[in-house]
């Protein structure tokens, strides 16, 4: 893979890809961004204040900008939101780029590190672990459809799992 091309990380809530992105930059010599933490910088507000106001609409509009302003710029790690390829324009411009990473960890793995963190709105309807079931159904799917690699991260360190990424990488 040429130097300059980005490595993008999709997948669940809680899935790790904040914690390896970071790593994964320092560790490949490139700049790590975050669509949730580049979007809350811009608003001055957190997500959840974010769904509040403006609702899941107006939250999804400003990612989809987001990525397609970091998609552009050379050599990042870009670590997305979870809800990211729900979105058909989001999955389109997903399938154009080199490297798209789907991480995955198990339900179980899942629910443990998500369901009692208050700041996910879309966990506080209904029953957190069963929420996170729903939400694996109908986009794990979606992470696929994107995915240029899919890697586990279960009985990994976040440093292993960003190791195994730039080896994968570098065979595509
Ligand atoms: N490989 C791993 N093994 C064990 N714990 C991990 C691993 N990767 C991440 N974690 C822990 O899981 C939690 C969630 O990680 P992180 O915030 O990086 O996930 P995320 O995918 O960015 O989630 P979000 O979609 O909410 O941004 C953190 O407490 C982190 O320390
Ligand atoms: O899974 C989701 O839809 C979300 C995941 C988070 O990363 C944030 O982007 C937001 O809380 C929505
Ligand atoms: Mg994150």
């Amino acid at each position: 893979m040429p130097i300059a091309d980005n490595i993008i990380l999709v997948g669940p809530m809680g899935v790790g890809k904040s914690t390896i992105g970071r790593i994964l930059a320092s560790l490949s010599s490139r700049e790590f961004k975050d669509t949730d933490h580049v979007i809350e910088a811009r608003t001055g507000a957190n997500i959840p204040w974010i769904f509040d106001v403006e609702g899941e609409e107006g939250f999804r509009t400003r990612e989809s900008s987001v990525l397609k302003e970091l998609v552009e710029q050379p050599q990042l790690v870009i670590a997305t939101g979870g809800g990211i390829v729900t979105q058909s324009i989001n999955r389109s411009l997903l399938q154009q780029q080199n490297c798209v990473v789907y991480l995955t960890a198990s339900l179980e793995d899942l629910i443990k590190r998500t369901c009692r963190d208050k700041k996910r709105p879309l966990l506080q309807v209904g029953n957190p672990e069963q929420r996170i079931k729903e939400l694996m159904s109908t986009r794990d799917p979606l992470y696929r459809e994107v995915c240029s690699l899919v890697v586990s991260t279960e009985s990994k360190s976040p440093k292993q799992v960003a190791e195994k990424i730039i080896q994968l990488s570098q065979q595509l």
